[in-house]
């Protein structure tokens, strides 16, 4: 079997992977290519194989066959501690009501890079911990517990706790599910700012195909176990794709102000 060769640049290296539960085929020889600084946007119908695909990156499944690189190492060869410091996984529920303060759970997600006597390595970790505060302006939630907070809000900690893990890569599994617009887009909008500035790679799967069209630079379709599309927004998002992936009928139409496309659904029509 001839392998893929694996870029200087590669964030996550996907080959000739293969999903089996059982006797289900989930998926079926992915190769997929991903550099460090993209954000990249997996989409596809219900049960297509976005959250097994996540979790085949993350190490929490393992693949039937075929291999996944993150950061040009094999992921079997990573420590969890280490893979800890190269990768984070954000849910849609981010993280649960627990009783702990806003500040404490923010500094949870520098577990990965304390010694043995609990000492970070980073020596300038407060200064971190306040400008993640300050960008996330979390600074008036500070002391509340968690289990006391909106799902917005719960949501924001969820996202300074990755982020003050600094990895390279981020995974988000469907990340604004819970949240009213306003949420989403501020949400997606601090992902972004993130990724540009810090040349963060973001694999995100996301059901909103408008917010993924808005935010994500290249898309992937996971559809009958394999990438059936994967290219910019403005190349993948048509009304054929829409009605061949999800069986719906729709309008693409050009954001006014980006150009990127956006998709309106369409009614059947009465006796249809
Ligand atoms: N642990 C498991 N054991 C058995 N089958 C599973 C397991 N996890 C997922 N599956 C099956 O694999 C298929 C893909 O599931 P997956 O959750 O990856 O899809 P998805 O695209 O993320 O779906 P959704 O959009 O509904 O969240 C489904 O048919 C699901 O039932």
């Amino acid at each position: 079997m001839n392998k893929p060769p694996i870029s200087p640049s590669s964030a996550i290296q996907l080959s000739h992977l293969n999903k089996v539960y059982g006797t289900q085929k989930v998926l079926c020889d992915l190769n997929i290519h991903i550099q460090s600084g993209e954000f990249v946007g997996i989409i596809g119908p219900n049960g297509s194989g976005k959250t097994t695909l996540l979790h085949l990156i993350s190490g929490a499944v393992t693949p039937s066959e075929g291999e996944v690189h993150i950061m040009e190492q094999p992921l079997s060869s990573y420590s969890r501690k280490a893979l800890s410091q190269q990768l984070a996984v954000l849910q849609q529920d981010g993280i649960p009501a627990i009783s702990f303060p806003v500040h404490e759970v923010i500094r949870m997600g520098r577990y990965p890079f304390l010694d043995w006597l609990g000492r970070d390595r980073y020596a300038e970790v407060e200064e971190l911990i306040t400008l993640i505060m300050d960008r996330l302006e979390l600074h008036a939630l500070a002391e509340r517990p968690v289990s006391e907070l909106s799902g917005g809000q719960r949501q924001r900690v969820a996202l300074g706790k990755v982020m003050a893990q600094q990895p390279a890569v981020l995974l988000l599994d469907e990340p604004t599910t819970y949240l009213d617009i306003r949420y989403q887009i501020q949400f997606m909008e601090l992902v972004s700012r993130w990724q540009q500035e810090e040349g963060l790679t973001v694999i995100a799967v996301m059901h909103d195909l408008n917010l993924a069209s808005l935010f994500c630079s290249r898309l992937l379709v996971l559809h009958e176990q394999n990438i059936v599309a994967d290219g910019s927004p403005h190349d993948i998002l048509t009304e054929e794709m829409v009605e061949r992936v999800f069986g719906v009928q729709a309008s693409a139409t050009p954001h006014p102000d980006s150009g990127v496309p956006q998709i309106l659904l369409k009614r059947k029509e009465e006796g249809k």
